[in-house]
């Protein structure tokens, strides 16, 4: 565990503020994630403005379609230099393999690439309203090995599977867990959560920490609290 191992959700939705934020950290202190929200609004030239300030961004757009199109959008993510990006696991083999396969020209430059399993909002109870009518960390544990069957680098979990999937695929296989809060801190709209020392101790690799640190009165604060919580 590094401090690099938490990658700071820049959900902002104004580009200043979120500029502001990362200037007063350091890439050594940690990566940084921007998604539909921030790529929506602002597209590439943020991407490039992050990586002008040497940090390893995460593009979660989390792609969904198909097979064709998704290979099409991996790509363009890699021409972007991203560090990792990721697509739905549940948009089926074909599509993960199609998205695999369309980095191969990129070599040793291509991103991570990751698959979501079941989003860290949703609860067994939201996946009966879906006709999934298993717990969670079975439909988990499903997604997660349709993705290594498609030789992914790995998933994005709740932090709460980190320790069966560990087991189940691996030390190597990479697992990326939103759902972070510290002690006390608002859920929010997540469900499946765990405070960023049960995250470690499971087995994430990597700990997507949004809001806890972004809408607190001192963002670097928070996130220089949530080192000491792991003494990293
Ligand atoms: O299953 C998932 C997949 C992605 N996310 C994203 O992570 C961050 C979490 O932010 P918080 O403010 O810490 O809740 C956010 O950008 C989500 O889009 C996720 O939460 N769960």
């Amino acid at each position: 565990m590094t401090k690099k191992s938490i990658v700071v959700a820049l959900d902002y939705h104004n580009k200043n503020d979120a500029l502001t934020f990362i200037d007063k950290l350091d890439p050594d202190m940690c990566r940084l994630k921007i998604g539909k929200e921030m790529f929506t609004l602002f597209g590439p030239d943020l991407v490039n403005d992050i990586h002008n300030r040497n940090f390893d961004l995460f593009l979660d757009l989390k792609f969904h379609d198909i097979p064709n199109t998704v290979a099409k959008a991996v790509t363009a993510a890699a021409d972007l230099g991203v560090w990792m990006t990721n697509v739905h696991a549940s948009g089926g083999l074909a599509m993960m393999q199609a998205a695999k396969q369309a980095l191969v020209p990129f070599g040793q430059d291509a991103p991570l690439l990751i698959a979501v399993t079941v989003l860290t909002s949703m609860s067994d109870e939201d996946l009966v309203l879906l006709g999934i009518n298993v717990p969670v960390f079975e439909h988990v544990l499903r997604l997660a090995k349709l993705t290594h069957q498609a030789e992914l680098d790995g998933v994005v979990c709740s932090a709460q599977e980190a320790k069966l999937l560990k087991s189940s695929f691996g030390q190597d296989f990479t697992l990326v867990t939103p759902g972070i809060r510290p002690a006390g801190s608002d859920t929010g709209d997540q469900q499946r959560v765990m405070t960023p020392q049960q995250a470690i101790t499971a087995g994430s690799d990597y700990l997507v920490i949004g809001r806890p640190i972004t809408q607190a009165v001192d963002p670097l604060a928070a996130l220089k609290a949530i080192y000491q919580s792991l003494h990293v």
